[in-house]
C-alpha cells in the first residue's frame, strides 16, 4: 500500500533498471529497488537473487547494517565502498533503509556483503530495529567534527544490546577525517577508548577521500568469515590486530613516496 512505503533516497534511485543490470553483470554487484516496504523486502530479495543468482555466485552472504546519527556519512561510507563515489554538495537525509549488495574475494573465498544503510533520523527507528535483529555485523559511525554524534554512540549501543544478536560483530567508525583539523573536535584516542570500553573495533574513515573504507569492510568480512569457520573460538583473527597491521602498512607506503 502506498502509505505503507518507504521511499528510497535520491540520487540512489536515479539508476534505471537496465543501468543496474548492466552493473551487475560488470561489477559483480546487485541491483537496487526503488521502494521497500517491510513486507516486501523478502520477495525483492528473493527476486533479485533468482534475476541475478548465476552472476553472482558467491560462497558465503553477509549482512552488514550501518548505523549511527543522521549526516555522520553513512551513505558516503557505502557509495565510496560499492561505486568509489562521494555525493558532495547537498545533504539530502536516507528515508527508512536501503541496501547495496558487493561481492568481495577474501584469501579464494568470494562473500556477498549485503550493505544496509538506515536513516539516522529518530522517526525511523522503529523501522531500522527490525533489521538490527538478523544483522551478522553493524558499522557504528560518528562524525569526527561533530561531538553530539560521538556523544550519542553510547545510546546507539544501547539500542544495539536491545535490538541485535548477542553475537553481532560491532565496529566503530569515527568518519570525515579528511575535514582541517581545526574542524575535529572528537579526537581519535577518544574513539579508541570508547572501542575500548565496548570491546568492539575501531578505525577512523573518510567516505570523501576513501581513507579506510575498503579496510573497514574487508576487516568486517574477515572476521565474520572466521566466525563462520569457528577459528575465532581460537581466537586465531584478531580484527583489531588486523586493522593496526594494515594500516600501519598503509602509512609507510605514504612514508616511502
Ligand atoms: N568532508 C566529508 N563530508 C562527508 C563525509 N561523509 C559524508 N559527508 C557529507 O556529510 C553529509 C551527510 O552524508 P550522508 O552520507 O548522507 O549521511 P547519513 O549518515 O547517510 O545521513 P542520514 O541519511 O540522514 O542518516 C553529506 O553532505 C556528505 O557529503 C566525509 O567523509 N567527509
Amino acid at each position: 500500500m502506498a502509505e505503507n512505503r518507504i521511499e528510497r533516497k535520491r540520487v540512489l534511485s536515479r539508476k534505471s533498471k537496465s543501468e543496474d543490470v548492466k552493473s551487475v553483470i560488470e561489477n559483480g554487484v546487485s541491483a537496487r529497488r526503488t521502494t521497500i516496504t517491510n513486507s516486501n523486502v523478502v520477495s525483492s530479495k528473493a527476486q533479485l537473487s533468482h534475476m541475478y543468482g548465476s552472476l553472482t555466485e558467491t560462497d558465503l552472504t553477509f549482512k552488514i547494517v550501518q548505523l549511527g546519527d543522521s549526516g555522520v556519512g553513512k551513505t558516503c561510507l557505502l557509495l565510496k565502498f560499492r561505486d568509489n563515489t562521494f555525493l558532495s554538495g547537498n545533504f539530502i537525509s536516507t528515508v527508512g533503509i536501503d541496501y547495496r549488495n558487493k561481492v568481495i574475494e577474501i584469501d579464494g573465498t568470494k562473500v556477498k556483503l549485503q550493505i544496509w544503510d538506515t536513516a539516522g533520523q529518530e522517526r525511523f527507528r522503529s523501522v531500522t530495529h527490525a533489521y538490527y535483529r538478523d544483522a551478522h555485523a553493524l558499522l557504528l559511525l560518528y562524525d569526527v567534527t561533530n561531538k553530539i554524534s560521538f556523544d550519542n554512540i553510547r545510546a546507539w549501543l544501547a539500542e544495539i544490546k536491545e535490538y541485535a544478536a548477542d553475537d553481532v560483530v560491532i565496529m566503530l567508525l569515527g568518519n570525515k577525517t579528511d575535514c582541517k583539523n581545526s574542524e575535529r573536535v572528537v579526537r581519535k584516542e577518544d574513539g579508541e577508548n570508547l572501542a575500548r570500553e565496548y570491546n568492539v573495533a575501531f578505525m577512523e574513515t573518510s567516505a570523501k577521500t576513501g581513507l579506510n573504507v575498503d579496510l573497514a569492510f574487508t576487516a568486517i568480512a574477515r572476521e565474520l568469515l572466521s566466525k563462520n569457520s569457528g577459528e575465532s573460538n581460537k581466537s586465531s583473527f584478531k580484527v583489531q590486530d588486523y586493522i593496526r597491521e594494515q594500516t600501519q602498512k598503509n602509512t609507510c607506503v605514504n612514508c616511502t613516496i
